[in-house]
């Protein structure tokens, strides 16, 4: 069996206590793979080598620094099918989707910040008789990167690479739900030859490692994505302690479908808003508000579809939706599904774990659900459910699909599906999100601000703007010519 290693200092090391969790495949229901049971003392050392690695990496050329970063993509593609293999197995998401999504993007995410870095400018203002501004941006140090388990390496290397990129030494965690292709980006690294203690890669719980990046006086600024909860306890911590913040939370994103859009377009593209990774993507559109005069046609088009959609073991190159990424997520999801029927929801589609047979028959898979019939301010409508359930409601007017959709206390994104642009601009404008798509889904421009308002988050990631969270301004002002200021 895998017993993965935490990577400290440049080397693959056991934790401290010497102990183990267990790594379940979630397709089989199977422990497969032993990860560290870290704890602060492993936090420690990790932030002690990335403290005693910064001067060597933030005083780097940043060409050198691009140079390994762009080494780290290249040997990550050349292991493409050991990566796909191993983020499907340890997350139980279709290997095709690992194939063209997560795994290309964590290449990306790394070539995109490597060369992103070169052209970073810095700024300066100039002022008429006085002088001129300019401001430097230096690296903050030690930085922490927590991730989630939804989009492992994907989510884990959107964070690192900025990180890195401008300067900083790192001391992240991925999930203890998903850390394996952490742990082989462990060794790309150590391959690539990423000098030690730049990156520390720390597996365990959230309570202990997580808890004690957050609390290491030494790591100044953390990066988060996961669960509005957790997001909310980091900052509580980390606050106080004034340390830099960046919290990608949850969403409960609405798919407005106005009667006038492509048809099509519209119906295919909300299935995959709707169920695409088992709708755990914090992206996902999983409140869909249709216009009266095509609800129906809308409806009927749609469950057909989800009907028919298949649920398989995620090599099975036909399959649509994986399994779920653990048991109690999946449990949570059907409880969910239970509310909803509570409530007053009636389920159209779906509704039921799938069992499937042989070795995959203790897996955790999940019918698609579509439920109609619900208050849009019901729990199910309101809070986050993450996985393969969504709701459909209809609507009469633009005012009213607003109420609704800005009616949860999350403003990740929204979808917008019109021929008529104006109303597109007017509707994108007014929705509570900090990223709309119109008459589309999840295309990603990696320049681009990526996050959300209110519960979903604080700050934003992508381009320039995680270059900037990750570094501090310093402004200097010079004086030009004569004068008395
Ligand atoms: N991207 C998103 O929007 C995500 C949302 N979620 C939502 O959150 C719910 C809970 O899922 P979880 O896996 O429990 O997410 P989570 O927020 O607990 O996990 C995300 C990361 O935070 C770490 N973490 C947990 N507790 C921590 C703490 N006290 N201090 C520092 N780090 C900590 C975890 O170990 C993991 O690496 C999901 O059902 C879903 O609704 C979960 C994952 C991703
Ligand atoms: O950066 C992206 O393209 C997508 C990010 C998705 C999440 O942050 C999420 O699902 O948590």
């Amino acid at each position: 069996m895998i017993q993965i290693q935490n990577y400290i200092n440049g080397q693959l090391v056991a934790p401290k206590s010497n102990s183990y969790l267990d790594n379940i495949d979630p397709s089989r229901g199977k422990v497969y793979s032993k990860i560290p049971d870290s704890k602060s003392e492993d936090i420690n050392v990790a932030t002690a080598a990335a403290k005693a690695a910064f001067p060597l990496w933030s005083n780097m050329p940043k060409e050198q620094r691009s140079d390994i970063m762009l080494k780290v993509a290249q040997l990550i593609e050349e292991r493409m099918d050991e990566f796909v293999g191993a983020e499907s197995l340890d997350n139980g998401k279709p290997e095709s989707l690992a194939r063209a999504v997560d795994i290309p993007r964590a290449v990306s995410n790394f070539k995109f910040f490597a060369t992103a870095i070169l052209h970073f400018a810095s700024e300066s203002h100039y002022m008429e008789g006085l002088g001129v501004n300019y401001t430097v941006r230096k690296p903050i140090g030690v930085v922490g990167c927590i991730s989630p388990w939804n989009l492992p390496l994907y989510l884990f290397t959107w964070k690192i690479a900025p990180a890195l990129a401008a300067g900083n030494c790192v001391v992240a965690k991925p999930s203890e739900i998903t850390p394996m292709t952490a742990f082989l980006l462990s060794k790309v690294c150590v391959d690539a030859g990423m000098p030690a203690g730049v990156l520390n890669i720390v597996h365990g719980l959230g309570q202990n490692v997580g808890d004690a990046i957050t609390k290491h006086p030494d790591i100044t600024a953390i990066s988060f994505t996961g669960g509005t909860q957790t997001g909310k306890t980091i900052a509580g911590i980390a606050a106080p302690m004034f340390k830099k913040l960046s919290l990608e939370l949850g969403g409960k994103n609405p798919n407005i479908i106005f009667a006038d859009c492509d048809f099509k377009t519209a119906l295919s593209t909300t299935l995959r808003s709707s169920f695409a990774n088992q709708g755990q993507i914090c992206l996902c559109g999983s409140r869909i508000f249709v216009e009266r005069p095509i609800y129906e046609k809308f409806r009927d088009a749609f469950v057909e579809k989800v009907a028919k959609t298949k649920v398989s073991f995620p090599t099975d190159p036909e399959a649509k939706l994986g399994a779920v990424v653990s048991k109690p997520h999946m449990e949570k999801v059907l409880s969910y599904i239970e509310l909803a029927k509570e409530e007053g929801g009636k389920v159209l589609t779906g509704g039921v774990q799938v069992h499937l047979d042989g070795e995959y028959k203790d897996g955790y898979y999940l019918r698609p659900t579509v439920i109609e019939g619900l208050d849009y301010k019901c729990r199910t409508n309101q809070e986050e459910i993450f996985g393969p359930v969504v709701t459909i409601t209809p609507f009469d007017t633009e005012e009213e699909v607003l109420k609704m959709a800005n009616s949860t206390i999350y403003g990740l994104s929204a979808t917008i599906w019109t021929e008529n642009l104006t109303r597109a601009h007017r509707v994108a404008d007014e929705v509570h999100a900090g990223i709309v798509w119109i008459n589309s889904w999840l295309v990603r421009d990696l320049r681009t601000p990526f996050g959300g308002v209110k519960a979903s988050g604080v700050g934003r990631e992508g381009g320039f703007e995680a270059l900037h969270f990750f570094t501090e301004p310093k402004n200097i002002f010079v004086k030009l010519g004569e004068g008395s200021h």
